[in-house]
């Protein structure tokens, strides 16, 4: 199979039956694909993800068939060779035009290849032409250039305007670099990195966190025996800053509700010199399953997962934890850089849904908490319902709670001014980070 055909499985995978890109792509990538091919392969899956809406416009441009009216693994075949057309420069139309031929023989009907041709040779002639977008409407116009559902980017512009989004969108639709934490149980920031560069992986420290760093070039970065012997974990450096936040003393009670894969739960164990107690729950048995595998592989043994619903209080913890984690269920829309395909999958009425048990975890969170107890609530989104007024709405019920400064504890002050007034939120285009939300909260004494 060549490297646009496992493209296209993946693209049918994530398209057509809403598969997660990360999922579909590890499930399809084997260790006989050459990294050349593994790297063309996530370009194109990515590239088609990210700029469907524009991909379609064109196409809807130069194709007499409605696209509707399509047949689902001949438009991804088409987007395929669309992308590769307008996208990647290095790439010949032809060359383009006859792999997509190719493809549409192998998993098309009769016929096919010859509306395949004629499609993607028509772009070909006139592509300056389709690639204008011809819209008067902002709205539409952002909707069609940076290929997101106009739903999500109506209420961006609400929370913080066009100008901003605009750009937002555009650091969305660009790769992002791997960040990975550094297991301090194990090593030291300096060793890791050295070791790292003597393989030839280009890295740096990250900017806000402490213990992360920034992987340009990460192939195969979990096959080396650093990885394998547990002196890193991949997390983004926004997630690092939950624990780093938290801050959490040795020998604490900790509690993190929402804890699955334990990116911060093992944190957490590590800035505690893995002394201590922390509870993991999740509602997903195979989930739990990841942190005792991530953390044997880190050498944490303080961890102790369970299957809890956070949205049911549980009286045995009542007044028990010093600190508590509500990593909540979110709408994703700060990971659309790594996970595009949130874009198509998430629907606007989820927000609602999710603020509500959002609030429901929190407001459970504040049970377990000893007086002058932490909780910590953060989230992988952008979206102020999910984030700033959940916190508002449950600092106005709840007044032996407040926001607590943590400005002392980013390693760069740098746009990170509202973390002395206990939350930030983080954005791809500023930041440089997922877009992501942490508020610190403090139960009086
Ligand atoms: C944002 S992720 C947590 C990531 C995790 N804290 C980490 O750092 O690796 C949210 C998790 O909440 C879990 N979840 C969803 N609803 C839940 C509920 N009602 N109670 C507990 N966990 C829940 C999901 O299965 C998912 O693993």
């Amino acid at each position: 199979m060549n490297a646009r055909e496992i493209a296209l499985n993946i693209l049918k995978d994530i398209n057509i039956k809403g598969a997660y890109s990360n999922y579909s792509i590890n499930k399809h990538l084997t260790n006989e694909i050459s990294i050349k091919d593994e790297n063309l392969i996530r370009e194109i899956v990515y590239g088609v993800v990210e700029n469907r809406l524009y991909i379609d416009y064109i196409i809807s441009k130069a194709s007499k068939i409605k696209l509707k009216k399509i047949h689902p693994t001949i438009l991804e075949i088409l987007r395929i060779g669309v992308y590769q057309m307008i996208f990647m420069d290095k790439i010949p139309d032809s060359a383009a035009v006859n792999e997509a031929v190719n493809l549409s023989k192998k998993h098309g009907h009769k016929g096919v290849s010859g509306f395949i041709n004629g499609v993607l040779r028509n772009i070909a002639r006139n592509k300056e032409r389709f690639k204008q977008i011809d819209e008067k409407d902002n709205l539409n116009y952002l909707s069609i250039k940076y290929s997101y559902p106009k739903w999500m980017l109506k209420r961006w512009i609400d929370d913080y305007g066009y100008d901003f989004v605009e750009e937002l969108c555009n650091v969305n639709n660009s790769k992002p670099l791997l960040n990975i934490r550094v297991n301090t149980l194990k090593i030291n920031r300096n060793e890791l990195l050295n070791r790292l560069k003597n393989y030839g992986y280009i890295v740096y420290e990250t900017k806000y966190a402490k213990d992360g760093i920034v992987i340009e070039n990460p192939t195969r970065i979990t096959e080396t025996e650093e990885f394998k012997q547990g002196f890193f974990i991949i997390q983004d450096e926004s997630s690092m800053l939950v624990a780093q936040i938290a801050n959490p003393k040795k020998q604490s009670n900790v509690l993190d509700l929402c804890s699955a894969p334990g990116g911060k739960a093992t944190h957490m164990a590590q800035i505690m010199e893995n002394q201590g107690y922390i509870k993991c729950w999740d509602i997903y048995e195979h989930k739990l399953n990841l942190i005792n595998k991530n953390s044997y592989r880190l050498g944490i043994n303080i961890i102790d997962t369970e299957i809890h619903d956070a949205t049911k209080l549980d009286n045995r913890l009542i007044g028990q934890m010093d600190y508590c984690i509500a990593d909540v269920p979110c709408s994703g829309l700060g990971i659309i850089r790594r996970r595009p395909e949130i874009k198509w999958n998430r629907k606007e009425e989820d927000i609602n849904k999710l603020k509500e048990i959002q609030f429901k975890i929190l407001d459970n969170a504040k049970q377990y908490v000893k007086p002058g107890g932490i909780i910590i609530y953060s989230t992988c989104t952008i979206s102020k319902d999910e984030n700033e007024k959940v916190i508002g709405r449950f600092l106005n019920e709840n007044d032996d709670f407040k926001l607590l400064s943590f400005e002392n504890l980013i390693c760069d002050k740098r746009h990170m001014e509202e973390s002395k007034n206990g939350y930030i939120q983080l954005f791809p285009h500023i930041h440089g980070t997922d877009g992501f939300f942490i508020a610190k909260i403090i139960k009086d004494l």
